[in-house]
Formats: C-alpha cells, structure tokens, sequence
C-alpha cells in the first residue's frame, strides 16, 4: 500500500518571529487562505486517501494538527523529541512497516509551496512507480534557477527510464563557490526534499549508513502496538544523534534515483524565497500586514501586525514586527536568523521569544 509521511515537527526558525515554537510556519498561513500543512493535506489528498495520510511530529503540536486537520492519533506519529528529518522518517518507516510489509512511503515537507497540481500529481506517481518494486531511493529535483546555498544538489546521472536517471552525487547544502559551480554545469537539479521509497528499503539504507539510529529503530519496532511504545519511543528518542536524511543517508546512498519536475516549487524556508511569490511595489518593496510609512526605502521587506512601521534610507533589509518581538535583518543574512534563535534558545531571558 502507498501512505504519504507528513513531516510536520520543525521549528520554522528562519521564519522566526513571525514562526513560534508554539505554533511553527507550518501551522500559518502563509501564502493564501490555508495553513501550509492543510495545503500539503490537500495537495497529496488526490493521489492518497487520507487515511492513509500520516503525519509525524512533535507531541506538542498533536492538539494543533487534529483541530487544523481533523486527524485521530492514529494517523499522527508523535516524536518526544526533535532529533531532525532521518529519525522522523525512520520512525514513521517502522511504524508503517509494522503493519505493512510492502509500504510505500512518500515523504512530504509540510511547508512547500507548489503551483501545478497536475504536474505534481504525475511526478509523485511516477515515484511510487519507480520506488514500489524496491530498488530505489526517489528524489524529485526541481531545475536551479540561482545558487541557493540552503538546498541540496543533485549531479544528474545515466537515465534509467523514462524520465528517471541515477543519482551521480547528492551534495547537501554546499557553500557559495560550489553551489554557483553547479549551476555553471548545468547538470545539476535542486533536492526538492520530497522522497517516495519503500520502508524496508530505507531501513536498509539506514542500517547501511546509520547503524546507531537502526538500533534505536529496530528496538522501538518491536514494541509497537505494546503499552509500552511511548516509553520505548522516549528512551531510544533520547539516545539519537540528530541528523537529517540528506547528510545521514541521501549523500552516501548508491540507489538515490531523481525524476526531474516540472511544476513551480519553492521550500518557503525564509523570508526572502516568501518575497518572490508576494508583490512588490515600484521600490521593490514589499509591505505585508501593516501600514507603512517609507522614504528612500527599497528593496526591503517588511511584514507587520498591528503597529505602523517607518523607515527611512535603506535598502535590501527584512523588518519583521509581531507583538512581542520586532527583527531587523540584511537579506542577505536571511539564513543566519536560525543561528540567532539556537544562540537565544537557551537563554533564560530570551526563552519566551522563541
Ligand atoms: N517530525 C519532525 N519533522 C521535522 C523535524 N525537523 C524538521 N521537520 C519538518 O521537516 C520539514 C523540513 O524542515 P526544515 O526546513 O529542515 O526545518 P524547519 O524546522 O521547518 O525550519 P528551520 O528551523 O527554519 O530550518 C518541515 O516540514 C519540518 O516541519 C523533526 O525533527 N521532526
Ligand atoms: O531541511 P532543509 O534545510 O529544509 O533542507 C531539506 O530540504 C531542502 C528543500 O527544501 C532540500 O534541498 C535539502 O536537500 C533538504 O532535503
């Protein structure tokens, strides 16, 4: 059988203040009238029937997701933790596995914007076609349009079949010079971070490449469907190294397959890949619930809630107002906005911010 895994426990920080560990992007509005996990619901809702729709995350935010979704505990799988994407996935594989030997998992960020339902639908059934019989690892690359050092990249090998070619070599988030070299090339395609495989493959793969995690997998394989799986789940939860499924399997693996797309995708990971679905004015300046009072200001972003916000004389910035935090920040330093909450995450008097 084929179920969809929802990965839906991330922090959102480069959203940060505007995504709170209370409720994290994926539970906003972000673009239109929904919350990106519902968009993420429906848009996988036509190819999978929901019960077979699964979501893994955080047991934090379990009340968010059955109010925003109307899912029971049985299609949410709770993490006591954050131990990053490759625990996640695995958990939610064994869990899978436990009651189907031959699932099929398509693995979806809960935070991406797509714009092509049609196109996205024939790409994920072509993944499943391809990732059912076993053998392979599926990736959906989408073609670079610059060198975004935040992505993964994927060197385009020998075609296999119809629109499916071998992974040469997955490059997880490379710096500046090397992402810009890929784009050069032009044989490569960005990690769209959406994966289909079968369960027992990738737990092969992770007792391959991750043997501690597969440990940590195996042991809470067998007590599922015991009383005591939450308790085991904590324990093993507990003893993992996080790591994501990009550097913990994607860039050893040898059976990484990767079906170019076709449709609009972004990963809406920070402010500014937002700005290039929102309008700009004759500045290229972008002002999104609020008033604004600006002079000399271009370029710049600025997302509001209920005060007016001035500026006078800048350029290239971001300026984030919530209730109870204002962010001013360079685009150009978008992705430094995780550092900044990890280095306040543990603070006494900043905790409450995050
Ligand atoms: N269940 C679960 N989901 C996760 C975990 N880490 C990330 N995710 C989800 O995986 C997807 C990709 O996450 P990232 O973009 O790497 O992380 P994020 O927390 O959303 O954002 P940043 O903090 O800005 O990096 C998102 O849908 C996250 O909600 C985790 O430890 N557990
Ligand atoms: O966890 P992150 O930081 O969002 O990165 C993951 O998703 C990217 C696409 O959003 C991919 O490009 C990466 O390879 C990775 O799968």
């Amino acid at each position: 059988m084929i179920y969809a895994v929802i990965m839906s426990g991330g922090l959102g920080s480069r959203f940060w203040p505007k995504s709170r560990k209370g409720l994290p992007k994926q539970f906003l509005k972000i673009i239109g009238q929904k919350t990106m996990i519902e968009n993420t619901v429906d848009r996988i809702s036509t190819i999978i029937p929901r019960e077979n729709i699964y979501v893994v995350t955080n047991q934090n935010y379990v009340g968010i997701i059955k109010k925003l979704l109307g899912f029971d505990n049985k299609n949410i799988f709770k993490e006591p933790l954050n131990k990053e994407t490759a625990s996640c996935i695995g958990l939610a594989a064994v869990k899978l596995l436990k009651k189907d030997f031959e699932a099929t998992m398509v693995v979806l960020p809960s935070d991406h914007l797509i714009i092509g339902q049609e196109e996205f639908e024939q790409t994920i059934k072509r993944a499943i076609d391809v990732a059912q019989d076993g053998d392979y690892l599926v990736t959906m690359g989408v073609a670079p349009t610059r060198p975004e050092i935040g992505y993964g990249y994927i060197e385009v090998g020998d075609k296999i079949q119809d629109n499916v070619f071998r992974v040469k070599r997955f490059i997880e988030k490379p710096n500046l010079d090397v992402a810009t070299s890929f784009i050069e090339k032009g044989n490569f395609l960005w990690n769209s971070g959406m994966f289909v495989w079968r369960a027992d493959r990738l737990l092969r793969e992770i007792k391959k490449y991750l043997p501690d995690l597969y440990k940590n997998l195996m042991r809470i394989y067998e007590y599922i469907g015991t009383e005591d799986e939450e308790k085991v789940i904590k324990e093993e939860y507990e003893k993992i190294d996080g790591i994501s499924i990009d550097f913990g399997v994607m860039q050893r693996t040898h059976r990484a397959v990767v079906i170019p797309t076709n449709f609009v995708w972004d990963d809406i990971g920070s402010f500014t890949s937002l700005e290039r679905f929102l309008s700009k004015d004759e500045n290229g300046n972008i002002i999104q619930n609020c008033e604004a009072a600006v002079m000399d200001v271009k370029n710049t972003t600025i997302m509001g809630d209920k005060r007016l916000v001035a500026a006078i004389g800048i350029k290239d910035m971001l300026i984030i107002d919530t209730d109870d935090v204002i962010l001013v920040c360079p685009k150009d330093r978008a992705q430094s906005i995780k550092d900044l909450v990890k280095k306040i995450s543990s603070s006494e008097e900043f905790e409450k911010f995050i």
